[in-house]
């Protein structure tokens, strides 16, 4: 991504050099240290429209001062090791490669080209002239990891603790989507092709470039987008022009997934044109290129259940098994879930790899959670002994 792709129909974001605006690393940050900063990682097929989305947020009246951050790291692998080597500051280019920015609507942004977690680090004690991080991948990065780090990030140093995942989007090019979809198959049993977990790991996906496609394969994609994450809303765009409620500030690690949550819970879910629900496909169990999803509903969960449910999904997630049925092997890319105790206490589950999270949710009347309990999982080896062995667990 760069801020001055010539090819964009639309007036370019408006830049101003304002070097008085960076704040001296070395002093203390404006905001309470408390106060944690929410990220938001898009991430997206090679040139869906993430840039274009990056400009169409910037340039909005969002009253967000931004940082963005794009991710130069082709292998996650690289990722993970620079987490790993945070103290060893191996990161000799970052220094030159920050750039602040002041645009036209007053936000601030701060561009590294580089995510490295020294260079966020630094990004951090800057902190205060930012409220907002926007984190771009490159078209073949999975954001697994990536969120993964940026979820549970105590364990890394205090910069990034002061960051709370706020959720990712997916771009998808509505011309090319379906076809990588297809081509990104498994190429063994365990291997999943990128494009695949992008939509898996996603919380909200955009189909971008709807101006270009005929309705039966903008229809084509929505429906493979679905099958394999049927917990995202899907909107469709045009040069990424979406109200920045479903994508920004959206809390897809606190909140239960409104997606899966039913018709009693469409309220934490703002529908609009862009969003087309009319011919989704019946929500139970899909399989798409190796990948499936699976949704299984519960009732209220006693505390017996509610242990028995903590240690399956530790299985699942750690061991890649399943409590009863050792011979099935899993892989869960991305589970998530919302359900009820018999003390009437709601719980989220969120998960992203082997990392996941139940935590209770603080609800209001106006929110109408539901009873029932679902919980969906996506992933590799999600068949029908699976299911059953889920629906066990969580059975009366
Ligand atoms: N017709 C049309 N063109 C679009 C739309 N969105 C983006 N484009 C164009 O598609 C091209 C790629 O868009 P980018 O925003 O650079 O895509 P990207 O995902 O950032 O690309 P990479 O960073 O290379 O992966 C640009 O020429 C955009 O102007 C759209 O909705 N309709």
């Amino acid at each position: 991504m760069s801020f001055d792709d010539s090819d964009i129909d639309e007036e370019p974001p408006s830049l101003i050099e304002v070097p008085d605006v960076a704040v001296d690393i070395n002093s203390t940050s404006k905001l309470p240290q408390s106060t944690r900063v929410p990220l938001t990682i898009i991430c997206g097929f090679l040139g869906a429209g993430k840039s274009t989305l990056l400009k169409r947020i910037l340039t909005e009246k969002h009253g967000y001062r931004i940082a963005v951050i794009m991710n130069e790291f082709g292998d996650t692998a690289d990722i993970e090791a620079k987490a790993i080597n945070v103290s060893s500051a191996d990161d000799p280019t970052a220094e030159n490669s920050e750039e602040f920015l002041e645009l036209a609507n007053g936000c601030l942004c701060c561009s590294i080209k580089d995510t490295g977690v020294a260079a966020i680090e630094r990004l951090m004690q800057k902190r205060g002239a930012f409220d907002y991080i926007l984190l771009e991948t490159t078209g073949l990065a999975d954001p697994g990891p990536i969120a993964s780090m940026f979820w549970v990030n105590e364990e890394y140093a205090t910069g990034l603790a002061d960051i709370v995942l706020d959720g990712v989007v997916c771009v998808v090019d509505a011309v090319f989507g379906q076809q990588q979809m297809e081509e990104d198959h498994a190429t063994d049993d365990m291997n999943i092709g990128e494009s695949i977990r992008q939509i898996a790991s996603s919380d909200v996906i955009l189909i971008n470039k709807v101006d270009l496609v005929d309705p039966n394969t903008l229809k084509e994609t929505e429906t493979t987008i679905k099958r394999i994450n049927p917990a995202a809303p899907v909107y469709k765009t045009v040069k990424g022009e979406i109200d920045l409620r479903h994508i920004i500030g959206i809390s897809a690690f606190r909140l239960p997934p409104s997606e899966i949550m039913g018709e009693e819970n469409n309220n934490t879910h703002i529908h609009s044109d862009d969003c087309d629900h009319s011919n989704d496909p019946p929500q139970n169990h899909y399989e798409v290129r190796g990948i499936s999803s699976l949704q299984v509903s519960c009732g209220v969960l006693d505390q017996p259940r509610l242990d028995k449910l903590d240690e399956w999904i530790r299985n699942a997630l750690w061991e890649n098994q399943i409590s009863d049925a050792p011979s099935s092997k899993v892989q869960i890319l991305r589970c998530k879930g919302a359900f009820t105790s018999d003390k009437g206490v709601h719980y989220v589950l969120q998960g992203v790899r082997s990392m996941y999270e139940i935590s209770e949710m603080e609800v209001t009347e106006s929110m109408g959670i539901p009873d029932t309990g679902k919980i969906v999982l996506i992933g590799k080896g999600l068949d029908d002994v699976v299911r059953k062995s889920l629906e066990h667990v969580l059975a009366r």
